[in-house]
Formats: C-alpha cells, sequence, structure tokens
C-alpha cells in the first residue's frame, strides 16, 4: 500500500482528497493535518465519512509525514514552498494543490502572488501535473504541482486547437465561471449565502493570478507565446467550472474530429458529439472534462465549451490522477465515480 499524507485537511480539497483516497485500493491515508483541529475526529468534521475512515486530525509541526510515501498539500499558496523541500530531502514524492510550483518564473510567481518564493530551487524540478499535456514527466516526478482549477478547464479546451496551430495565438478569449467552493472553505464575506446566491459576477478582470499560469501552458503548446484575455465569474453554484472559449481561426479543419483524435486515449476527456452544450452537473463529483467545439453561423469564431467539477478534475482528482501516474497504478484506479444528477 502507498502511505499517503495530507496536509491541510479541513479544507474542501483536503475533504475531497479524503472522499477520494478512502475508497483507494492501493492507498493507505497515513496522516491528515490541521493545526486547528488536531486530535478531531475526520468522520466527526466530514460525516460523508463515517464508517469510511478511521483517523483523527493531526498537528501538522507533530504528524510524521517523512514516513509517507508522498503527501499532498491542500494549503493555501505559500505553505508548500516552506514545508515541501524537507520532506522531499528526506525521499517523500509530494504533489502541491496550491500553486507554489506551477510557475517557472520565480519573480513572475512573486508578483502575481505577493511574496518571495522561499524554495526556487525546487521549481526547476517540479513538473506541471496536467496529466493530457506532461503525463510522461509526472512518471518520475518527485514534486508535482497540480495545475489551478480555471487552468486546467482552459487548458484542456484549447489544446487540441494550439497544438495544430489552427488558430490565431494572440487573440484568444476564457471566459470562465466558477463555483463558490473554488474560493475554498474560509470564512469570507464574498462567499456568504446572501452574497453569492441569487448573484453572478465577473472578478479579477484586470489580472487574475491564474492569468500567467494559463498563459505559460498555452505557449508551451502553441510553441511560442500567446495573448489571452481571462475573465473569471463567480456563479452561485456549489461545484463546477464552465469556460467558454474563443478563437479566430487561421486554418481550416474538421474541427469536430481534431478534438475526437487528440483526446480519443484520454480516460478523463470526454469530446461531446458536435452541437453539443455540456452542462456542469454532468460531471459533479466526477474526475471528468467534457468538451464541446462548436463554430457559429460557420464564421471565423470558434467556441469551445469545457466543463469540470473544480474540486474533481480541478483539484483533488487531479491530484490523485497524478498518484495514480506516479505509482505507475492505472490511471483511472479510484477514478471511476460517475457525476452525480440531478
Ligand atoms: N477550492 C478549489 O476549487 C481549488 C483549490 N486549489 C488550491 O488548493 C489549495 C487548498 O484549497 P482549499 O481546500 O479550497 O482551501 P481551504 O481554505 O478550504 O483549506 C486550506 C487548508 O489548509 C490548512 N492550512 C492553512 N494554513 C496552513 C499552514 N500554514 N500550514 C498547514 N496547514 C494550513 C487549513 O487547515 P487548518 O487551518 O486547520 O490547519 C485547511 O485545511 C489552495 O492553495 C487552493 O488555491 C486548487 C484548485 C481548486
Ligand atoms: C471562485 C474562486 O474564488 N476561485 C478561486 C480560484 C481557485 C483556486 O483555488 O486557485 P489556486 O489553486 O490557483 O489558488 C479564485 O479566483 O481565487
Amino acid at each position: 500500500m502507498i502511505r499517503v499524507g495530507i496536509v491541510g485537511g479541513t479544507g474542501y480539497t483536503g475533504v475531497e482528497l479524503l472522499r477520494l483516497l478512502a475508497r483507494h485500493p492501493e492507498v493507505q491515508i497515513a496522516s491528515i493535518t490541521s493545526r486547528g483541529d488536531a486530535g478531531t475526529d475526520v468522520a466527526q468534521m466530514f460525516p460523508n465519512l463515517r464508517g469510511r475512515l478511521r483517523l483523527r486530525f493531526e498537528d501538522p509541526a507533530k504528524a510524521n509525514l517523512k514516513s509517507c510515501d508522498i503527501v499532498f498539500f491542500a494549503t493555501p499558496n505559500g505553505v508548500a514552498m516552506e514545508q515541501a523541500p524537507a520532506l522531499l530531502d528526506a525521499g517523500v514524492r509530494i504533489i502541491d494543490l496550491a500553486a507554489d510550483y506551477r510557475i517557472r518564473d520565480v519573480a513572475d510567481w512573486s508578483r502575481w502572488y505577493g511574496m518571495q518564493h522561499a524554495s526556487p530551487d525546487w521549481v526547476d524540478r517540479a513538473v506541471y501535473g496536467l496529466p493530457e499535456m506532461n503525463r510522461a514527466a509526472i512518471r518520475n516526478a518527485r514534486l508535482v504541482a497540480n495545475p489551478g482549477c480555471y487552468p486546467t478547464a482552459v487548458q484542456l479546451g484549447f489544446m487540441p486547437l494550439l497544438e495544430r496551430g489552427l488558430v490565431d495565438l494572440d487573440h484568444l478569449v476564457a471566459d470562465a465561471k466558477s463555483g463558490v467552493s473554488g474560493a475554498g472553505r474560509k470564512a469570507e464575506v464574498a462567499t456568504l449565502f446572501a452574497e453569492a446566491s441569487d448573484n453572478f459576477k465577473a472578478y479579477a478582470v484586470p489580472g487574475h493570478r491564474h492569468l500567467p499560469e494559463i498563459r505559460q501552458g498555452l505557449s508551451a503548446m502553441a510553441g511560442r507565446p500567446v495573448g489571452l484575455t481571462f475573465v473569471p465569474h463567480l456563479t452561485p453554484m456549489i461545484r463546477g467550472i464552465h469556460a467558454t472559449l474563443y478563437a479566430r481561426i487561421r486554418a481550416e479543419a474538421d474541427f469536430q474530429a481534431v478534438f475526437a483524435e487528440r483526446y480519443r486515449d484520454e480516460p478523463f476527456v470526454d469530446v461531446l458529439p458536435a452541437g453539443s452544450h455540456p452542462d456542469t452537473r454532468s460531471v459533479r463529483a466526477a474526475n471528468t472534462c467534457r468538451l464541446a467545439v462548436h463554430r457559429p453561423q460557420d464564421g471565423e469564431i470558434l467556441v469551445v465549451l469545457a466543463v469540470i467539477d473544480n474540486l474533481v478534475k480541478g483539484a483533488a482528482g487531479q491530484a490523485v490522477q497524478n498518484l495514480n501516474i506516479m505509482f505507475g497504478l492505472p490511471e483511472t484506479v479510484g477514478l471511476q465515480q460517475i457525476a452525480v444528477l440531478p
């Protein structure tokens, strides 16, 4: 059994990791931490786990994380960069669900995240954990930077077009909407029920911290820097991301066939039949990205629709997919959940 530790077990991505890993046949959860709730029974905090897990939260300062084969950091930005290096030096492999190791340009990361990087040497050695793009490198990675939720949906949606150079690379547009769990479990006015329900708004239009991450990924796919406008929105859903992507056609192709071919062997990307409109609820609680490609009015703009569950393919599910790849397991182990409808 693979011994797993989770730092930051009381947040939304933490409990999502627990939901997935509790039924993973090759994994034993050895340790899960909380600073504020050390000693509390995990199933007391998260009743969905009653009868499935016998585990207590441990103080991160006292937890024996070095005895683990792999540790997930489900913590705010800036925690893994401080704590991961000692574990890496002890031979523990790491998957960071936060952004500490996602951006290769450390100065750029510091500008967007507003802090100095505590372990810049590890940034070069980290592998960006988008399996559909980086599967081979993830296999041997010691440190995986799990992608952000918006970046997962936007990169999977644009990838087939950019890899083949089919669209104008200078004027890509990503208009994305997220459910409220994307903001985490911490108390915040913007995510109060009375603020976020029955409401809809854009935010961070001048620049969201996922912009450099998405641009970095899209530029790697295209083989040169891309121009991107990215506008996130908060919707009154609990889970889900819906990204509507726009690109001007540069070379003619059967775009439906391009998407179907690119993702034919991908277990977690579902290209819908031509004319489809994917629902966020069709991926709720599942590690799936559903895509549809449209060419409205046979015009010169392609529209790609991409939906994921921000907590699953956008975070914990993708992290478990990466664990499976890193340990040579079939990629779908523990990740076969069907989305919950209605
Ligand atoms: N929510 C989402 O959809 C997505 C989130 N992410 C990223 O994943 C990470 C976790 O997100 P999420 O679960 O939503 O966040 P939450 O705010 O819900 O949870 C954060 C967790 O981190 C712990 N924590 C906070 N500070 C520290 C610290 N200094 N040392 C150790 N533990 C700490 C908290 O526990 P305690 O205070 O008890 O110690 C808590 O369990 C974030 O970086 C987020 O950006 C990525 C993709 C999607
Ligand atoms: C709805 C909402 O607030 N979403 C979050 C992004 C999700 C996230 O956690 O992203 P990182 O992993 O890069 O931090 C936000 O816009 O800040």
